[in-house]
């Protein structure tokens, strides 16, 4: 197998060309107990655009989104160090309410995982939890939602079937509506597609390209098209760190890493 030189990369900052930073990280590394998953990460994500992690597998892509609203906490002998800054918060530092902090930095995961309630039920389940009882403003807050996840008008006359009973991707869908009920800045998702069929996944990048007038994406993929389709940025993941960070269409036109390059035009992973 090729080796690459792991010192050479190209890492766009974004401050400096006056963009606005929704969240960034600074010099992150993450360790599962001896092994260094992630080796000093420093990026910087603009408000309102979409940007794809992507890169082999194990290169650290989820470990390194989990990071970002600190999931990583749940995996014993974590150790996670560097900073993540979002509103002038480390969101690493121990005395983040990390309950609140995943209000603002919401996550979607790889398979569909309703709960077992009503579509509802689903959406309306953690707004109660932190406080919102007032069934006009939940009716409200639950329609919001489902439009902008782009499935109201499949189940706005139904909305105490199961949410068991939709299919894959109505179900991812829902689940994406269940995040953004709760208003967060940022949407997290990890391959959110990848259990999908061809349909559903073009449904999701539909409702992902128009999220992101109000939200700051952050996605890791394995498709190479879905990057290239949905993103505005593209960080390219190897062993551990980024090699390449730079606007999608440079990153598919023109890397300036070899791996990169040889990466996205399918030469290995
Ligand atoms: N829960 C965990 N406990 C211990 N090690 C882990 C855990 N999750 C990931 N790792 C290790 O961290 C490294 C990065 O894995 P990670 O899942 O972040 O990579 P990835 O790029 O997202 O991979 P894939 O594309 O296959 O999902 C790998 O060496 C993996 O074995």
């Amino acid at each position: 197998m090729k080796t690459y030189n792991l010192d050479e990369t190209h890492i766009i900052q974004l401050e400096e060309k006056n963009r606005k930073i929704a969240l960034s990280t600074d010099d992150l590394h993450v360790w599962y107990g001896d092994n260094e998953a992630i080796k000093g990460v420093s990026l910087q994500f603009e408000e309102n655009k979409i940007t794809s992690l992507i890169g082999p597998s194990g290169c650290g892509k989820s470990t390194y989104l989990r990071s970002l609203n600190r999931m990583n906490d749940e995996i014993d002998g974590t150790n996670i160090t560097g900073k993540i800054m979002y509103e002038n918060t480390d969101v690493n530092s121990k005395i983040v309410d990390v309950y609140e902090m995943r209000k603002h930095i919401g996550m979607v995961f790889q398979r569909p995982n309703p709960f077992s309630k009503s579509i509802y039920g689903n959406i309306t389940f953690a707004l109660k939890q932190h406080g919102i009882k007032d069934k006009k403003q939940l009716d409200e807050i639950v329609e919001t939602s489902l439009k902008q996840a782009a499935l109201w008008d499949q189940v706005k006359d139904d909305l105490n079937k199961s949410a068991l009973a939709l299919s894959g991707g109505q179900q991812q869908r829902l689940c994406i509506a269940r995040a953004i009920a709760m208003k967060p800045d940022v949407l997290l998702l990890d391959e959110p597609a990848s259990a999908l069929d061809p349909i559903s996944t073009s449904k999701v990048e539909e409702t992902l390209i128009n999220l992101k007038e109000d939200y700051t994406i952050i996605i890791v993929t394995h498709n190479m098209q879905q990057a290239s389709r949905i993103s505005d940025y593209t960080a390219f993941f190897y062993m551990g760190q980024v090699m390449e960070y730079d606007k999608t269409r440079k990153i598919f036109t023109r890397p300036k890493i070899q791996a990169t390059d040889d990466y996205v035009s399918g030469h290995f992973g």
